[in-house]
This record gives structure tokens, C-alpha cells and sequence, in this order.
């Protein structure tokens, strides 16, 4: 398990200590479970004064004295899916039923509800009654994914970047002239959404070869256990020892009346021409191979979808970037290359957990006796906005 704040620095989890969570959303996918919560410390106002110490209720200038903002710090928690058990043992650590995340007047345990999205909100819908006692108050994927990608590229700072000669650099969104663009969300499978605006959005294509398939196939090729250990190890690879380049073929030569440099990959595997069998392949040329050539294809397919729509910006998240440089140049390489450098892409820091946050600004829809952090603002320039969204952009300038 890994928990860390919006920063993004990692920070350890005691999971004994039953924090006072107001408010926790979850993202139950294929390979991993995503969790945002926030847990309270303090509130402040709306005029963005200090956060307070006080645990009074706050009246605010609408009059409406049930609201009050809350002020604490947001976790970013990831589980495999595949270890669910660990997942319900952490939530239950924190005392949800006690504290709520949407308890409202009512300790009934069977009362308590969770914004919840991705496939395992609905294959888990039993176990989380029976383990925990939790409703999960289902929200769409995709509409959680476009409401979180969304949020981070309207409210935080510092939140996309590009990833060009092993450079990363970020890029200031202009809030008027972002829409339409392409999300391109890679977890177990890739989905590409065309977004033209808040909660107006349309699947446009996908791919079933994405971050499960790279799993998947490192697995079974490599005998690594684990996504971090597969990562680590194509680290040391070469995958021209696996991938046939074109200059394999052309006899060292560039074939250029089509543009194809010597070293672009003519095919991803040149074992079957070899006659060797798999022990005789380094398992970190075949990481490399693999992480590549999946890589590859999600960047042209996302140019391909780009291209198909008009749209100029392609903005990437799921937990298959995992930040990770050779992926994120290999995308952006794919990018470049079959735009002819007309397109980029561009990368999310909060990457994979897009669909987590954006079900877990589905509590604004509802009324509330404590407003959820004000994941609702959406103007990071307006110094009223509330103190959480001035913590998050604090927070990601720091990084
Ligand atoms: N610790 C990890 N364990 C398993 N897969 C991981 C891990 N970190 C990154 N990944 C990669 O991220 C993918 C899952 O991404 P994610 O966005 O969480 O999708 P999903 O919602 O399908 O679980 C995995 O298929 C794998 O490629
Ligand atoms: C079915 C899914 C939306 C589930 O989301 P995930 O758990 O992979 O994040 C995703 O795996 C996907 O978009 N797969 C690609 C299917 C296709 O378009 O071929």
C-alpha cells in the first residue's frame, strides 16, 4: 500500500490510527484500487483566512449555517485490486463507520455511503456491505475520469507536463482555450475520451492492450512478481536485442522515401527468425520490448483518435505512466513522431487517480451538512477560493 498527499511526496501510513476521514471516495479497477480521502484537522473560512483550530461550525455569507468548509490535507491510497483484503482491512483501521464519509446525522452503519467508480464498485458491492457495512454510491468511470482529469487541469498548479529528451516540463493551461482535447487513460485497458467540456465527453476508442497487458505479458515472459519490479528491470534492457528495426532489414540503412530512420522499430520482436527460445533472451531486453512497443502503440493510437477529431491537445493518465521516463518518452516519441511534431503529449502528475477524484467531487451534487473540500473551484486565480484548493496548488508548486 502506498498512501501520499496531493504533493504527491509519499508519506506513511499509519494504519492504525483511526484519522477523522469526512469524506473518501474509491476507485475500484481492474489492477488497482484507488482511494481519496481527506481527513480533517482544522476549518477555515471562505475568504481564505488561516485555517482555524476551531471545530465550530462556520457561518458562511449565504446565511446558510449548516455549511462550513473543512480544512486537513487529501491522501492519495492505492491497493491491487488483487489484495482487495488489505483494502477493506485499511478502511476499517479508519473508523469510517464512526467517522463517516457521508454518515450525515445518522451512526447507523448501514447508513454510511461511499462515492464509488470503476468496475469493482459494482463486482464488490457485497463485500464492502458485508466487511464494512459501506454503501458504494456508484458513479460512472468515465464520468468520474473526465471529472478528475477535469478538476486537476482546471484548479492545480503544476499539474501537466510534457516529457521531451528526458526533460520534464510543465505547462500552464489556458482554461479558455482548453476544450476539446483528448484523454487518453491508461490502467489495465486504455480508454480515449474526447472531452469538450464539464460532463460533456464521448468514449471515442481504446485499446484492451494497455497497462494489464504489459503486466500481464511481463509476467509470463520475465517471471517478475511485481509492475515495479517489471519497471525496474526494463530499466536495464535493450530492446534491440527483442525488437527488429528497420535498419535490420535494410541492411543498416535508413529507409527514408517513407521516413523511417535505421533504428525505428520495423516490428516489436525479431525472435521468431532466430530459432532461440525464451531462456536464451535477458528478461530485461524483453521488459524493454514489451514496455515499448505498448507504449508505442497507445501513443499512435492516441495521434490516430487526435487526428480523427481534430483536436490538438492529448492529455494521458492512468497508473501504467507510473511517472516512468521511459514511458512517458516512448508516448511522446510515438506522438511526435505520426503528428510530424504538429501534436504532443502531455501527462498528468496525478495520474491514476483521475476516476478516484473525480467520484469524489460527486459529493458536491449533494447536500451536505459540511461541504466537501471545495474540489468544486475551479479558479485557481481567485485568492477566494476555498483553503483546500490553495493548499493543493501550495502543495504542488513545492514538488
Ligand atoms: N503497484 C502496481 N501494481 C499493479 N499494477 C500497477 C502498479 N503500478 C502501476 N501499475 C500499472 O497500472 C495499471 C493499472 O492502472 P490503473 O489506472 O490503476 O487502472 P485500473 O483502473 O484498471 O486498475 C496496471 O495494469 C499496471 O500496468
Ligand atoms: C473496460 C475499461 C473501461 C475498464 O477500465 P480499467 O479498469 O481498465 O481502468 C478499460 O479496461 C478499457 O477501456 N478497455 C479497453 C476496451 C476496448 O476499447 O477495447
Amino acid at each position: 500500500m502506498e498512501v501520499k498527499g496531493i504533493d504527491g511526496k509519499l508519506e506513511k501510513s499509519d494504519s492504525t490510527s483511526a484519522d477523522e476521514i469526512s469524506h473518501l471516495s474509491i476507485d475500484i479497477g481492474g489492477s488497482l484500487i484507488k482511494i481519496v480521502y481527506f481527513s480533517t484537522n482544522s476549518k477555515c473560512s471562505t475568504n481564505d483566512e488561516a485555517p482555524t483550530s476551531s471545530k465550530e461550525r462556520q457561518e458562511v455569507p449565504n446565511g446558510d449555517l449548516n455549511h462550513h468548509i473543512l480544512s486537513g490535507r487529501f491522501y492519495f491510497v492505492k491497493f491491487e485490486t488483487s489484495k482487495i483484503e488489505d483494502c477493506i482491512k485499511f478502511l476499517s483501521s479508519k473508523k469510517l463507520q464512526q467517522c463517516g464519509a457521508q454518515c450525515h446525522h445518522s451512526h447507523a452503519v448501514d447508513k454510511i455511503k461511499i462515492k464509488a467508480t470503476g468496475g469493482g464498485a459494482f463486482k464488490f458491492t457485497n463485500l464492502f456491505k458485508e466487511k464494512l457495512g459501506l454503501t458504494l454510491d456508484k458513479v460512472e468511470e468515465m464520468e468520474s475520469v473526465v471529472t478528475g482529469a477535469n478538476f486537476l487541469l482546471k484548479a492545480v498548479n503544476h499539474e501537466v507536463y510534457t516529457y521531451i529528451g528526458g526533460q520534464k516540463e510543465y505547462v500552464q493551461i489556458d482554461q479558455n482555450d482548453l476544450y476539446p482535447y483528448l484523454l487518453v487513460n491508461i490502467g489495465s485497458g486504455v480508454s480515449m475520451i474526447k472531452v469538450d467540456g464539464d460532463g460533456k465527453f464521448q468514449r471515442v476508442s481504446g485499446t484492451s492492450v494497455g497497462g494489464g497487458t504489459f503486466l500481464g505479458l511481463g509476467k509470463l515472459l520475465t517471471k517478475c512478481q511485481s509492475f515495479d519490479e517489471l519497471l525496474e528491470l526494463s530499466h536495464q534492457g535493450n530492446n534491440r536485442v527483442i525488437d527488429m528495426l528497420v535498419g535490420d532489414i535494410y541492411g543498416g540503412l535508413d529507409y527514408s522515401k517513407i521516413g523511417l530512420a535505421s533504428t525505428a522499430i520495423a516490428s516489436s520482436r525479431k525472435a521468431i527468425s532466430e530459432n532461440k527460445e525464451l531462456e536464451d533472451y535477458k528478461p530485461e531486453d524483453i521488459a524493454r520490448s514489451l514496455l515499448r512497443m505498448i507504449s508505442n502503440n497507445i501513443g499512435q493510437i492516441a495521434y490516430l483518435n487526435a487526428l480523427r477529431f481534430g483536436l490538438k491537445r492529448i492529455f494521458l493518465g492512468g497508473f501504467f505512466i507510473r511517472d516512468h521516463a521511459y514511458t512517458m518518452d516512448t508516448i511522446s516519441v510515438a506522438v511526435d513522431f505520426w503528428s510530424k511534431g504538429e501534436a504532443k503529449a502531455m501527462f498528468l502528475r496525478h495520474e491514476g487517480f483521475l476516476g478516484a477524484l473525480g467520484a469524489f467531487m460527486n459529493y458536491k451534487d449533494e447536500s451536505t451538512d459540511s461541504i466537501p473540500p471545495q474540489l468544486v473551484e475551479q479558479q485557481p486565480a481567485k485568492r477566494s477560493s476555498s483553503c483546500i484548493v490553495d493548499r493543493i496548488h501550495n502543495s504542488c508548486v513545492r514538488k
